[in-house]
């Protein structure tokens, strides 16, 4: 490690893959919306924001079946008419709470201006994921969004990340991906990236210093300063 980094101990980078739901966009209140108008279809008793949150990650499917289980039972007829009624209400309420962590719009303006490609690798539906990004003002500070069906495999499978890289035109080990959970951690790790993880994400609840991930950030705002313009190899020199 040069002596610059080890004072600094900053992650050089060309590119920053961004994981959505839990970190850079606040979007549980919304998704909680739509869950209970889904569940009141389906004469379910509503259930809290804070369970919704630790059913966030796998996918909006995977949502709709954890919030089924929890309230009665699901079998694989009543999952895909929930799944459907949950789209038509989501898309009535995605963006009506849903907003960026302190931090994000700063840094990843301050990413950008200093010539970092960003990109988002979701779980999230592509229906929703470019609408939401456009309406929370993040759309035109991307270079690439992958979505959880933009691809065969979704999180933790690293295809989603490579598929980012390879549109970015970049190499595994010029990236560094931000994440908030198990999922992420893994993809970003089987790809070859670099993984940090932010610990005020939808992370269900499981202690994330135990993933893996290369560095932890409380705050979006402290991935300003860590991750700067440059090359890995002069980072494991
Ligand atoms: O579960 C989802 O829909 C998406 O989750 P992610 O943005 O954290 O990948
Ligand atoms: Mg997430």
């Amino acid at each position: 490690m040069s002596t610059e980094e080890a004072v600094v101990g900053v992650m050089p980078a060309r590119g920053v893959l961004l994981d959505l739901d839990g970190t850079i966009l606040e979007t549980v209140g919304d998704l909680a919306t739509a869950t209970n108008r889904t569940l009141a279809d389906f004469k379910r008793e509503a259930v809290s924001e804070e369970r919704v949150r630790t059913w966030i990650g796998d996918g909006v499917r995977a949502l709709v079946r954890f919030a089924l289980e929890a309230t009665g039972g699901c079998d694989d007829a009543l999952l895909d008419d929930a799944h459907e009624r949950f789209m038509v209400h989501y898309g009535d309420c995605f963006a009506d709470r849903s907003h960026p962590f302190p931090g994000v719009v700063e840094a990843l303006d301050h990413l950008r201006e200093s010539g970092i490609s960003l990109a988002v690798v979701t779980n999230k539906a592509a229906a929703f994921t470019e609408p939401l990004l456009e309406a929370t003002g993040l759309s035109a500070r991307l270079d690439v969004i992958i979505s959880g069906d933009s691809v065969a495999r979704k999180k933790p499978d690293p295809a989603p990340i490579r598929a980012a890289l390879e549109r970015m035109g970049l190499e595994a080990d010029q990236a560094v991906l931000v994440g908030d959970s198990r999922n992420d951690v893994e993809a970003g790790l089987a790809a070859g990236c670099r993984v940090v993880c932010v610990t005020y994400g939808y992370n269900r609840g499981e202690d994330v210093s135990t993933l893996g991930a290369q560095r932890l950030v409380d705050s979006f705002s402290a991935v300003r300063d860590l991750i700067q313009p440059g090359d890995r190899a002069v980072e494991s020199a």
